[in-house]
């Protein structure tokens, strides 16, 4: 038996606490996990299990959402964050992290954050999870994918803002994407010879460089080369027309030069059962594809359907027995 998923608790101002409750009613049969977070956090109406070892989760699991307790000081307010919650919100992925590294969690799933309120309220210095995670635990390069039964995605280059794309672009990110997400495919995804499509960088892939050269002079030396390695690689292709349904059919992910080229086509497809997972970490780690929906957050409104997707492959992944590629 794997042990149980730590859930960080994200936001507290936004739907993360509420999608843990939904959660736990939809899996607690199922799938054990405990959230980290203050439980004062947690809808009224959500009975709540305060333990002090992961090891407890499954027997709490059956009549209430486990809780590793972590008090936050500061009163809560739906769909504003308190900046007192700030280094509390930080301090909670670390604390999951530990537990996941100590064998303690078989995987970590994180709820989301709002990125803007940890920079404003506790000098967060990373743009989001994937490159904090990446600094917990020392590795260079991580690989952040998108996935739903519809569609798997990649961004080469991540949370920077758009004019500085082509610049971080080079072939050394790009092959080591490739790379990763390649054998990620293979050991986390069951897949014997994945189909990777790569999107080009400029309208039309370049139009022969009439419309940018990154696509002929960065992306397609890396793709011959990796083509010599034995991967199977298509591209670059042109982004708009990548992934309409005869196009999808044809590959088992798309790796994408920039966050909006990935996420706005798996978002527009499968919001509701889209997941985020981190490849390229010594442990695993999922979070639903959507952020903090501060403006629904208190009203019972959310959709948990892709925190429960998230959890269930942290669980998936767990039971196989692998890590991330
Ligand atoms: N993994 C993470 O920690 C993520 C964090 N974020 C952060 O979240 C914050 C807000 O980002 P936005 O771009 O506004 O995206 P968002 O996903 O929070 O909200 C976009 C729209 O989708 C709706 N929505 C989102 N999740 C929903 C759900 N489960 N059920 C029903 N409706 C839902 C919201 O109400 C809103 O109208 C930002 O700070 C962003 O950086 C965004 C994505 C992932
Ligand atoms: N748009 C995806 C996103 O913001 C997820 O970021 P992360 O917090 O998982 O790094």
């Amino acid at each position: 038996m794997t042990a149980p998923v730590a859930l960080s608790c994200g936001e507290p101002a936004g739907i993360g606490p509420e999608l843990a409750a939904a959660a736990w009613d939809a899996l607690r049969d199922t799938l054990p996990f405990a959230l980290i977070g203050d439980p004062a956090h947690v809808p009224a109406h959500i009975p709540v299990a305060l333990i002090d070892d992961l090891s407890q989760t499954q027997d709490a699991a059956r009549t209430a959402l486990p809780v590793l307790p972590h008090e936050f000081a500061g009163p809560l307010s739906h769909g504003t964050p308190n900046p007192d919650h700030a280094q509390g919100v930080i301090d909670v992925i670390a604390r999951g992290v530990d537990l996941v590294r100590s064998g303690n969690a078989s995987a970590l799933c994180t709820a989301p954050i709002h990125k803007k309120a940890l920079q404003d309220g506790a000098h967060f210095a990373y743009p989001g999870h994937t490159e904090y995670l990446a600094a917990l635990a020392g590795v260079d390069r991580v690989v952040m994918m998108l996935a739903s039964p519809a569609l798997r995605v990649v961004p080469t280059t991540i949370h920077i803002p758009l004019a500085q794309v082509s610049d971080a672009l080079t072939p050394s990110v790009l092959r080591d994407t490739l790379l990763i997400t390649h054998a990620a495919l293979i050991r986390d995804f069951g897949l014997a010879a994945p189909r990777i499509a790569v999107a080009g960088l400029n309208p039309h892939a370049g139009e022969g460089g009439s419309m940018g050269r990154e696509d002929i002079e960065v992306i397609a030396p890396v793709l011959h080369e990796l083509r010599a390695q034995g991967l199977d690689l298509r591209g670059p292709m042109s982004a708009d027309t990548m992934f309409h349904d005869r196009a999808r059919a044809t590959y088992d992910a798309a790796v994408c030069m920039y966050h909006d080229q990935a996420l706005i086509p798996i978002k527009t497809l499968d919001f509701d059962r889209g997941v985020n997972v981190t490849l390229g970490l010594p442990f695993i780690r999922t979070s639903p594809d959507h952020g903090t929906a501060l403006d629904i957050a208190g009203q019972g409104v959310a959709n948990p359907s892709s925190m429960i997707e998230a959890l269930r492959l942290a669980q998936t992944m767990a039971q196989a027995g692998t890590t991330p590629a």
